[in-house]
């Protein structure tokens, strides 16, 4: 089994667990409540001899990530914890030096962890943190976004941006345990939680179309945060990108990039309407649609395709539309994009709902229309 999904007797209104399984180890992704000591001892139990937590967190989680340390030094580990401001510009290298620079400080060893508390910005972040200190010390991954709990606390991509080139520095550096605790959504703004949405959608149109169906009859139950419904997705997508990650953990042979659908597009959008002003889903949205055009104007799917991904992205409250879109601008930073192959863009575009593929040696004048398709 590529990626398991437990069926323990705490599976249901209580929680979940999954586990991500990978060449030579596994990691545990517990969607459950962090009111209980289950969380503490399953930190120890992941990390074998804690003694030392660095708790790295979104200044926006700020008592959440209290609660938390609390729950770590009741199990005797010490407890050294920072902020980080919220917002991608925080995925920068000075933030990352000023990480660095207070784990040192700290006294941190090759046996202290890192745990990350917030969203993808943060995770990303510490992630690479703890992938470079000391050349890797262990990490931990507390989301508390529903774009981490869905996608970016799973799969071990960590990393920064530069100036015109998202994600552009970085390691592969998988966590020892993700614990998401749907309760921490509460106090997540609607435009953060429905950003979210968008990567749960890009399961959908890359690997599941029953999945992509569920979703087109409950999408007002997930825009209204129904608890099943939201816990239903959260599962869905962590096992779909277990699944992928187990059979392509670096991205060496291709598999791995079908999560990338939509993201050259994206990538451009929110590098070029600069760090944060597009939420990364919302540009991702976005960006699917761009492909989603591009892939009908190559001849390799139906118009309906569009039509039903668009219908489903407006219904969960995700824009379709970059406006402001400078097709000039973007190309440039595409052209940075991780997928490039011998200097040409490569694109993971759909032939079906359920099925992407990757695609080389598109036209320039291709990927412009399909950038004004969407303007
Ligand atoms: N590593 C991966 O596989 C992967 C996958 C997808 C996305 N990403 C990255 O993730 C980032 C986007 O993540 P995100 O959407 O979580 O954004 P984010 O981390 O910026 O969080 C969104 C906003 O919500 C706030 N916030 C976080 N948790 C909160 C809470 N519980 N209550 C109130 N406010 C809260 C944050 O301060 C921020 O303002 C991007 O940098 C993207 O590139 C990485
Ligand atoms: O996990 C992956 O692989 C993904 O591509 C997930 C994406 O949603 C995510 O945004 C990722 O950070 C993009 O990675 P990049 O290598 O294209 O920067
Ligand atoms: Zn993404």
């Amino acid at each position: 089994m590529p990626a398991s999904g437990d069926s323990s007797p705490g599976d249901g209104a209580d929680g979940c667990q999954m586990t991500v399984e990978l060449g030579d180890r596994s990691y545990p992704i517990h969607v459950a409540t962090l009111a209980t000591g289950r969380f503490a001892a399953a930190l120890v139990e992941a990390t074998g001899d804690l003694s030392h937590a660095l708790v790295i967190y979104d200044q926006a989680v700020e008592s959440w990530a209290q609660e938390l340390c609390e729950k770590i030094s009741a199990s005797a580990v010490r407890v050294d914890r920072r902020a980080v401001p919220s917002g991608e510009p925080s995925k920068s290298i000075q933030q990352y030096a000023e990480l660095l620079d207070w784990i040192l400080q700290s006294g941190a060893d090759r046996r202290s962890v890192v745990v990350a508390v917030g969203g993808g910005v943060v995770g990303d972040l510490a992630g690479f943190v703890a992938a470079s200190y000391a050349r890797g010390i262990r990490f931990v991954q507390v989301p508390t976004t529903l774009l981490a709990m869905v996608d970016s606390s799973v799969g071990g991509k960590t990393g920064i941006n530069l100036a015109g080139a998202k994600n552009m520095v970085g390691a592969f550096w998988q966590p020892d345990l993700v614990w998401a605790d749907t309760a921490s959504l509460d106090s997540l703004p609607e435009r953060s939680y429905l950003s979210g949405l968008a990567e749960v959608v890009k399961y959908g149109v890359i690997e599941d179309a029953a999945f992509f169906s569920w979703l087109e009859s409950n999408a007002s139950a997930l825009v209204n945060r129904d608890p099943a419904a939201l816990r239903h997705a959260i599962r869905q997508s962590c096992l779909c990108k277990a699944r992928v990650v187990k059979e392509d953990e670096r991205e060496t042979s291709g598999r791995r990039a079908i999560l990338n659908y939509g993201h050259t597009f994206a990538h451009a959008i929110e590098a070029t309407a600069g760090y944060g002003q597009w939420l990364h889903g919302e540009a991702v949205s976005i960006g699917m649609q761009m492909a989603a055009s591009l892939a009908i104007q190559l001849g390799q799917c139906d118009a309906d395709l569009l039509e039903r991904q668009t219908t489903l992205l407006t219904r969960c409250g995700l824009p379709v539309r970059f406006p402001d879109a400078d097709v000039d601008a973007m190309l440039p930073v595409m052209g940075r994009d991780k997928k490039v192959a011998h200097g040409k863009l490569r694109f993971i575009l759909p032939s079906r709902i359920g099925a992407v593929e990757l695609v080389g040696d598109v036209d320039e004048s291709e990927v412009r229309r399909a950038v004004e398709a969407h303007r």
